[in-house]
């Protein structure tokens, strides 16, 4: 299903260790999966389910599946099709395409495949500029902005610094950072982003706002305070914040704390649909999944990112049904165990 291995063998090794690679020692990366693989389901059985719906609302959007394709940058780094093969696999699976600032193509084109799009932000010190960049995501159609609160600076990424992998190869480029001069920028991490920041972003865009990169009930209950949307629960697949908590670990509080005020999602770790189960009985509305899309775009462009949203369209399906449930909306924290010892 997903061909990690694979995806390793064709990448320039560099650039394997940008798609791969987590902050610092790598803690948080680990973590994540290492959640999931500490959970056990509780099975109900004999509820006579019948045939599963996996289908899932979202700010608007009808999914065919509660998992979505998380953004990440340089598409054309794993194949040369880049953002539009990706935006094709998720128009076929019927799911959302989250378009990172970092795409290598600009969104008006990764649009005309007719895939459901947010786009992901880190607004700008420049707000003239963010305001550019809003205007073109929203022209191109996209649903929603995900603005991406977890990374005030960069992390640092130890692979990459050995490396010295720094920037996009030559033809390569952020296209939808270029200024209303045709210009492309570069992306800046602003130190200076606050609630501030998001309360301005709702007064220009009607667009709805997501929040990724939310780990602390103190900052969900804030966030619906703020007439945000909805959240993420990240920890940007452990590339930020090393020592971060796992996000599955951080996800009961999180949703304890919104008390089902806005949907709340879950990236990081995600790799089976088990996992995505797990996920949905602990409270998330849906997830997102990072590194397996980028494999599967590695080895097949499109159909390689198709391949991995139907692997886990089927596991989930087949793990709803092998846990009594019929939809995602049946499951509930009972199914979910961590045993002792
Ligand atoms: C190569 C790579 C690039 C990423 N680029 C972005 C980005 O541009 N913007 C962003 O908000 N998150 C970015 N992320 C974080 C993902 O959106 C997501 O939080 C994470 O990958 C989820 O974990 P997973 O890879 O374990 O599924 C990136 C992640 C990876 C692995
Ligand atoms: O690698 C990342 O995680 C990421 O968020 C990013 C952002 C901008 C440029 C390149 C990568």
């Amino acid at each position: 299903m997903v061909d990690e291995a694979g995806a390793r063998r064709r990448l320039d090794p560099a650039h394997w260790d940008f798609f791969a690679g987590g902050a610092g020692d790598e803690r948080t990366l680990g973590a994540n999966v290492e959640a999931f693989g500490r959970r056990r389901i509780v099975p109900r059985v004999l509820r006579g389910t019948g045939e599963r719906d996996l289908r899932t609302g979202l700010l608007g959007c009808e999914l065919t599946m509660p998992v979505l394709i998380a953004p990440t940058a340089f598409h054309r780094l794993a194949h040369p099709d880049g953002e539009v093969a990706t935006a094709r696999a998720a128009a076929a699976a019927g799911t959302v395409l989250v378009v990172s600032m970092a795409a290598t193509q600009p969104v008006g084109e990764i649009a005309t495949t007719g895939a459901l799009l947010w786009f992901q932000l880190y607004p700008q010190p420049d707000r003239e500029f963010t305001t550019t960049v809003v205007r073109r995501a929203e022209a191109a159609g996209c649903r929603a902005l995900v603005v991406t609160v977890d990374s005030p600076v960069f992390g640092r990424r130890e692979r990459d610094l050995r490396n010295g992998f720094l920037d996009l190869p030559s033809g390569l480029a952020c296209e939808n950072m270029r200024d209303a001069d045709g210009r492309i920028r570069d992306i800046v991490m602003d130190e200076g982003l606050s609630w501030d920041s998001i309360a301005w972003l709702r007064s220009r865009t009607h667009l709805p706002i997501v929040l990724k990169g939310v780990l602390h009930p103190a900052d969900a209950r804030l966030a619906v305070e703020h007439g945000v949307d909805a959240l993420i629960v990240s920890n940007h697949g452990g590339r930020q914040l090393d020592g971060a908590i796992a996000s599955l670990d951080a996800l009961p509080a999180v949703v304890e704390a919104v008390g089902g005020r806005l949907p709340v999602l879950l990236d990081g770790g995600v790799r089976r649909g088990t996992d995505v189960l797990v996920a949905l009985a602990l409270g998330a509305t849906a997830v997102l999944v990072g590194r397996p899309v980028i494999w599967g775009l590695t080895t097949g462009g499109a159909d390689g990112v198709r391949s991995v949203l139907e692997g886990l369209r089927t596991e989930l399906d087949r793990a709803l049904a092998l846990a009594g449930a019929a939809r995602p909306t049946e499951l509930g924290a009972d199914l979910v165990a961590v045993p002792r010892g």
